[in-house]
């Protein structure tokens, strides 16, 4: 049976495929910035120049407390997107966190537990945009990974150029879908096989691994470890290398590369939303979801 997505407005005039937001051209100068520098404000992410480096901006996720990606961050952190892929002056960006610890949590939760299908659609449309959006960015996109990267962090992560992660025992990355009985679909197993290989992805996709930062480097889910608080420095050095590159080759050779994982979900969109909507509804998805999410309030104390 052929499902119905339902939007919302705003959802729906910004996920149209590579549709352009009305308005959301250019960024204005943030309040009180009076030199002129930009700075794309949302209450949940937060852009602006890096002040060392020209074309530069940061983007800075602050979905307390967890960086969970709701619809409604999923919705800015497009938008912010959007402005800086046609903001001429920018040609990176580098993705952090202002959540102390995490990098994100992943997919929310509560987005796909007790929900509708209309809204489980609306909301895998958004988190399929986000990821098409990133791993297809024109920008040269460095993922300065300060916290645990779990799941839809981990696919975040994943779709940048470059990663370099915290070296912090508690930061782990990696999906770790089947640890909630759920299932990583296949883009993000994709993208997983691409950066590790087919056999280390084979093992961390089965058993849920979340990799932490030695292990994150030696199996190449990360580019870089390094101290914590030379994570944003080391984007930056690493962002100057990507940029002495000339765009036009650069973004042509990124295209070459990632178009045809791209293509896989590009070509069945629908279908894949249809798809998560019976997956996610079924019984016994949801009764593990509400274990899950039982287990963090435990955890919790
Ligand atoms: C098929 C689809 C593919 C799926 C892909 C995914 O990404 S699936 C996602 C896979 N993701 C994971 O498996 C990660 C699950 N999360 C964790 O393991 C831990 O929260 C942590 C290690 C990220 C942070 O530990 P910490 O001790 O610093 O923090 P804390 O644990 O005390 O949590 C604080 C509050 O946030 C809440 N909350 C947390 N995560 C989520 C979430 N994703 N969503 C919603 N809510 C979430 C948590 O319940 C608590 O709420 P409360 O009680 O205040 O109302």
């Amino acid at each position: 049976m052929a499902l119905t997505v339902g939007l919302r407005p705003l959802t729906r005039a910004l996920l149209r495929p590579w549709a352009r937001v009305p308005g959301a051209a250019l960024g204005r100068p943030a309040a009180g910035s009076g030199d002129g520098v930009r700075c794309f404000g949302s209450p949940r992410v937060l852009v602006e120049p890096d002040p060392a480096a020209v074309g530069v901006a940061v983007m800075k996720m602050r979905n307390p407390p967890v960086n969970s990606l709701s619809l409604e961050f999923l919705t800015e952190l497009l938008i912010s997107l959007e402005k800086l892929e046609n903001d001429k002056t920018f040609r990176g960006i580098i993705i952090t966190s202002d959540c102390p610890g995490i990098f994100s949590a992943g997919l929310d939760l509560l987005e796909m537990y007790g929900r509708d299908p209309a809204h489980c659609a609306e909301y895998w449309k958004a988190v399929q945009e986000l990821w098409l959006r990133v791993y297809l960015s024109n920008l040269v996109v460095i993922g300065a990974i300060n916290g645990i990267s779990p799941a839809g962090g981990c696919l975040l992560s994943l779709s940048c150029d470059y990663r370099v992660l915290a070296n912090n025992p508690k930061y782990a990355i990696g999906l770790n879908e089947t640890l909630l009985g759920i299932i990583a679909p296949f883009w993000f197993k994709d993208v997983l096989v691409n950066t590790i290989g087919h056999r280390a992805a084979e093992r961390a996709l089965q058993l849920g691994f979340l990799f932490p930062p030695s292990d994150a480097l030696q199996v190449g889910i990360v580019d870089q470890v390094v101290p914590e608080d030379q994570v944003q420095s080391t984007a930056r050095s690493v962002m100057a290398q990507w940029l002495a590159i000339p765009d036009h080759a650069r973004q042509l050779t990124k295209n070459l590369v990632r178009k045809p994982t791209a293509d896989r979900l590009l070509q069945q969109r629908d279908a894949d939303i249809q798809n998560f909507v019976r997956f996610i509804s079924r019984d016994s998805i949801q009764k593990s979801l509400h274990v899950y999410l039982e287990k963090l309030k435990q955890k919790k104390g």
